[in-house]
């Protein structure tokens, strides 16, 4: 297994399949390249079926234990039933959606090897929904989640982004899922760094607190020391990145951009090595120096200064990457 020089494991690869979305989100940070979704038709700038596998073997080598597929919408991939088909065996394979492709195709996804979905469902609530989302699709990404639950995937896991025009709809969706087996709650902090409009945001800690007094217990994840509250029977987790060192301190993945670059963080996109249709020699050291060159970005990339404010550590400014 690859270890960073800040000694954390990599464990999990996060590989975007396209930019192309059917929704578009008020938060959208399109996996931290910016709020640039491509158009509907596959475009030519994505990996092919067979880089995308290749990379797999290579990071199976590396004993990467785990793949999550996102997009953009990564269902928008004919090919995603064949990706995960031929995804390597030992890999445990989840995949981050907006659910509205899920009908019709749930059951065949987890036939082809996949574990467990993350749908995005930002309120249980037909017009917030429509507002954040820019979609009529509710309805629809009801039946995906459905789906999903049916065809037997397990953990489904709502996504949902906390900001202003969501944030009152949290002790709803911590009911929801308290009644429903099978699904978790996935509360995601609003993230303006990298989706502009800073007011949006509002304090994490407001929900951290409110499910402290509603929780029967509470757990750390090892992954990015997420905490997980059990309320009523339901699964609550917080991702909580924002100006968060300890969130970083453990991150554990390395993420493939849908053109195929290699990147250390979600945050940086000064980091990227080229990957998409090279040997399985040139891909091997292309990942051994992304894992080489990760940083912890809060902490370590961002410090604070003398004001307490969040800037660049200027021992990166000019960075020069080293070979692995
Ligand atoms: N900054 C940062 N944000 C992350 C990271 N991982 C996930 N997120 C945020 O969490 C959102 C939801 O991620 P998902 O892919 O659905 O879920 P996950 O975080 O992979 O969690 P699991 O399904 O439990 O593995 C992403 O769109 C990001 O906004 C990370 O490593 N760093
Ligand atoms: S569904 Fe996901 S990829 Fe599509 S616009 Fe919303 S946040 Fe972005
Ligand atoms: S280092 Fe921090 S910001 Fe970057 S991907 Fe990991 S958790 Fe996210």
């Amino acid at each position: 297994m690859l270890e960073d020089s800040f000694g954390r494991e990599v464990t999990g690869v996060r590989v975007s399949l396209t930019d192309r979305c059917n929704f578009d989100c008020v938060y959208c940070h399109n996996e931290g390249l910016g709020d640039t979704r491509g158009p509907m038709e596959p475009g030519d700038d994505e990996m092919g079926t067979d880089d995308v596998v290749r990379f797999l073997e290579v990071a199976r080598e590396f004993d990467v234990g785990k793949v999550k597929f996102t997009g953009g919408e990564p269902m928008l991939r004919e090919d995603l039933e064949e990706i995960i088909r031929r995804t390597p065996d030992g890999m445990e394979t989840s995949l981050t959606t907006n659910g509205t492709f899920l009908p019709g195709r749930a059951e065949e996804l987890r036939k082809a090897g996949l574990s467990r979905v993350n749908v995005s469902q930002d309120a249980l609530d037909p017009k917030a929904f429509a507002e954040v989302t820019k979609s009529g699709a509710y309805d629809k990404v009801l039946e995906g989640v459905e789906a999903a639950l049916d065809a037997g995937l397990d953990p489904v896991k709502l996504n949902m982004v906390v900001f202003e025009a969501t944030a009152g709809y949290v002790p709803k969706m911590v009911e929801h899922v308290a009644e429903n087996d099978g699904l978790q709650l996935q509360l995601i902090e609003y993230m303006p760094e990298l989706t502009g409009n800073p007011e949006w945001a509002i304090d994490i800690q407001r929900v951290h607190d409110w499910l402290e007094e509603q929780a029967d217990e509470i757990e750390i994840r090892e992954m990015h020391g997420r905490k997980r509250y059990w309320v009523g029977g339901g699964m609550v987790e917080i991702v909580d990145p924002v100006e968060n060192p300890s969130f970083c301190s453990n991150c554990h993945r390395v993420r493939v951009t849908h053109e195929g670059f290699l990147k250390g963080c979600l945050n940086r996109n000064d980091d990227l090595r080229p990957m998409g249709e090279m040997t399985k020699p040139e891909i091997r050291s292309a990942f051994r120096e992304t894992v080489a060159n990760r940083v912890p970005y809060y902490g370590e990339y961002m410090v604070r200064n003398d004001d307490g404010e969040w800037e660049i550590n200027d021992r990166y400014i000019d960075d020069q990457y080293i070979d692995a």
